[in-house]
């Protein structure tokens, strides 16, 4: 497996990959001996749809879940960054002029019957009671935020290695877990623990599921954030529908008790809303909040910060 940097890598190496993860540049090396995974595993979450689906068949899928989650994962303007963002808004990757995507985003969406069975399958792959995670997503203000994405047709067609074709930089996601919807065409990447780019193709019927940085934490690195980028490969516009499911911003989420060895720290919970603002002004360097924060030490930025 290659390492996880956040130091700039001398100049003139590219060997080692770029992603957002917050306010701290951070690099994956590629590594010389690869061996990591270069397909994206499908799981087959139909059963969990069953009006009763068994104690096995659910723990056969958790098992899945676990396996595919732990090396980097995949299953199958507006103060509070909701509505409209144009083109170039967001800013992943500081070394490209922006994203070039529209979105329009959705928040605090009630709670849905697909994320009670989620989170349910979630703690079965830890060996938890199936509820452990529900009071995640009920006792605070469910926090999913929904997107629609539009990244659009470019003519020329970007070729290999064009920084043009980057259409979201590379990055973890700010949520708990993931879920995306695409069209049909094919531009989600996933980097493994290589540091390779690896194509997560649209497939009819399944979702791309990014492990985001709450899970991550809260497993003590034992889920991997999914590192990913949209890079467009044909010309071709797409759109996509992302749903982030998130704990809302007054949660804290402790590292969990089977996720830490014996005579291990457990660390420091995460304050689900303080994690998020020092994720999200970077990413948008010319959001209000984003300038009229820029001269504050990122520690004394809250959640709070995006309302005024
Ligand atoms: O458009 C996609 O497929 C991915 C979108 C994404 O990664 C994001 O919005 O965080
Ligand atoms: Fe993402």
């Amino acid at each position: 497996m290659s390492e996880t940097l956040t130091e700039p890598p001398p100049a003139g190496d590219d060997e080692d990959v770029f992603f957002h993860s917050g306010t701290t540049p951070t690099y994956r090396k590629v590594t010389k001996t690869p061996g990591a995974f270069t397909t994206i595993p499908t799981i087959d979450i139909s059963a969990l749809t069953s009006p009763t689906p068994s104690l096995s068949s659910r723990q056969q899928i958790a098992a899945q879940i676990y396996s595919a989650c732990s090396m980097t994962a995949h299953v199958h303007k507006n103060p509070a960054i909701r509505g409209f963002e144009p083109m170039f808004e967001t800013r992943l990757d500081p070394r490209t002029r922006g994203d070039t995507k529209e979105a329009f985003t959705m928040g605090d969406c009630p709670l849905e019957p697909e994320q009670g069975y989620i989170s349910k399958i979630f703690a079965l792959a830890f060996g938890l009671e199936e509820t452990a995670f529900a009071g995640l997503f009920s006792r605070f203000l469910i926090w999913g935020m929904r997107a629609r994405l539009h990244y659009p047709p470019l003519t020329p067609p970007p070729t290999e290695g064009d920084a043009e074709g980057i259409s979201l930089g590379a990055h973890s996601d700010f949520s708990w877990l993931t879920l995306v919807l695409q069209d049909s065409v094919a531009a989600l990447e996933i980097l493994n623990k290589d540091g390779v780019w690896i194509d997560a193709p649209p497939a009819p019927g399944t979702f791309v599921c990014n492990v985001g940085q709450y899970l991550e934490r809260q497993t003590a690195g034992r889920f991997v954030a999914t590192v990913h980028r949209v890079r467009n490969k044909t010309g071709a516009g797409r759109y996509s529908l992302p749903f982030f499911l998130t704990p809302g911003p007054g949660a804290r989420l402790g590292v969990l008790e089977c996720c830490v060895e014996e005579g291990e720290e457990r660390g420091e919970a995460v304050d689900v809303g303080g994690l998020y603002i020092r994720r999200v002004l970077p990413a948008r360097p010319k959001h209000l909040t984003s300038i009229k924060y820029r001269d504050v030490p990122e520690k004394e930025w809250r959640y709070e910060c995006l309302y005024g």
